[in-house]
């Protein structure tokens, strides 16, 4: 058998479904295949006498307004093509959701004949699940999206559910024609962070988790984004996922977070958070050799301010003194009070005799202020201190424990060695 045009067409159209029309603008006349009519549970026998009627009387009503205005566009040169989507009645009562597309017929010299032919589609489930998909990602607590990097880098949002907007201050129509749209509204310190995360579970496969800034104007909302990436054989990555706002949850994490490294009689750090802060700066310097100086200070005789004038006076005495450091540090260290009346400035990139200086200045400073007790009484109060240095690789101490016990050994020489002093690696001046 020969496979003549005409033969292939029809093999085609079978395969896609398509029911077919061809109609004449000027006689009306029209021929429409047989699936055409079995689209809406029909043989074309049974909707004899077929005319342009057929298709309107089956048409919905509020839909052949929109098909006639897509007509007129595409006949008046408005539009390259003549395509809607309009519901049409099923011989079972149904409305179905029918793709129209149609063509002007040209001749063999190219130009426009007076037929219109066209196929029609059954797209109902399709749009069935978008709507579920629209009133589902509205009912959500978020946005949900489709993400998909090509093989080549490029990037692109193939869907972004209506929420949108409440999150980023973009239209999702926005975001689709340009991701950049969203990418530009993340939060600068966190964008790095964002690309990186997208790059790992790119390489990785693994789920894509991200917490994460998002600044419309001046409100700045933190997110939380999760999804699965999924490959095709030509190595295009697709992430479905979800993006919810985390802003009260960080709020409190944060709050807590700030909570737990504070000490709160003073504002100041605590130990704790000084610790930490220590051990990361040790493993640093090893690494880039950087400097920094510690200094630990410890009030004199404070057990006798408190006997003498009242634990809330000793309480006043701290607070002030946690004040007179803070004013006289920089704002890269780091103060913490470590115990009852003890305290420790941390100095990075300080060398030794800087550090004592700062250390010195404190001790005029606490030296010369006045204190007044609940009862009126005028006294002063000095501390001592120690102070250590931590020279990189090339330090003394080998561990934050070593490098603390020091400083203590500094600042008890400091003490015995008659208090209101400072001693710098174990040798008074
Ligand atoms: N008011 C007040 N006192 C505290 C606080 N924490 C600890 N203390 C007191 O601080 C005092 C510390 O006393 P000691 O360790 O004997 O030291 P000191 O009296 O300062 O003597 P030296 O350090 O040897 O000069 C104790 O009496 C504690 O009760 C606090 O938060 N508020």
């Amino acid at each position: 058998m020969e496979l003549t045009p005409e033969i292939r067409l029809k093999a085609i159209l079978e395969g896609t479904g398509a029911g077919t029309w061809e109609w004449h603008l000027d006689t009306q006349e029209v021929i429409y295949n047989d699936r055409w009519a079995q689209l809406l549970g029909y043989s074309l026998e049974e909707l004899e006498p077929v005319t342009f009627q057929t298709w309107e009387n089956l048409c919905h009503p509020n839909d052949l307004l929109q098909a006639r205005e897509a007509l007129a566009r595409y006949l008046d040169g408005a539009s390259q093509k003549f395509e809607c989507v309009i519901r049409m009645l099923h011989k079972d009562g149904d409305w179905r959701y029918i793709h129209t597309r149609g063509t002007l017929l040209t001749d063999d010299q190219g130009r426009d004949t007076r037929w219109l032919m066209g196929t029609h589609l059954d797209v109902t489930r399709e749009v069935v699940s978008q709507h579920q998909m629209e009133q589902l990602s509205k009912s959500l607590p978020g946005i949900i999206y489709t993400f998909v990097l090509e093989p080549d880098g490029r990037y692109y949002f193939s869907f972004m559910s209506e929420k949108t907007w409440d999150f980023y201050g973009v239209s999702p129509e926005a975001a689709l024609r340009d991701p950049d749209t969203i990418f530009n509204m993340v939060h600068p310190e966190d964008l790095a962070a964002l690309h990186e995360s997208i790059s790992v579970s790119a390489r990785t496969m693994g789920e894509w988790v991200c917490e994460y800034r998002v600044a419309i104007n001046d409100r700045v909302n933190w997110v939380r984004g999760v999804s699965r990436p999924e490959k095709d054989p030509d190595g295009t990555i697709t992430w479905h996922g979800i993006i919810t706002n985390i802003d009260r949850q960080k709020g409190l994490e944060l709050e807590l977070e700030q909570l737990s490294i504070t000490d709160e009689l003073t504002g100041l750090y605590n130990r704790r958070y000084m610790l930490r802060k220590l051990e990361e700066s040790v493993a640093e310097s090893e690494r880039y050799g950087d400097d920094f100086s510690l200094v630990s200070l410890d009030i004199d005789f404070f057990k006798s301010i408190n006997d003498s004038y009242g634990h809330p006076t000793g309480d006043a005495v701290l607070q002030r003194f946690a004040t007179i450091i803070e004013k006289r540090t920089r704002k890269s260290d780091i103060v913490a009070r470590t115990g009852g009346e003890e305290f420790i400035i941390f100095m990075p990139s300080t060398v030794l005799d800087e550090a004592e200086q700062v250390a010195e200045s404190l001790r005029v400073a606490l030296e010369a202020e006045e204190f007044v007790s609940d009862d009126g009484e005028a006294f002063n109060v000095t501390f001592s201190a120690g102070v250590v240095n931590w020279s990189g690789a090339g330090a003394n101490a080998t561990s934050v424990r070593d490098l603390l016990s020091a400083c203590d050994q500094s600042l008890y020489a400091a003490k015995r060695a008659g208090r209101n002093r400072i001693v710098v690696n174990g040798v008074g001046k």
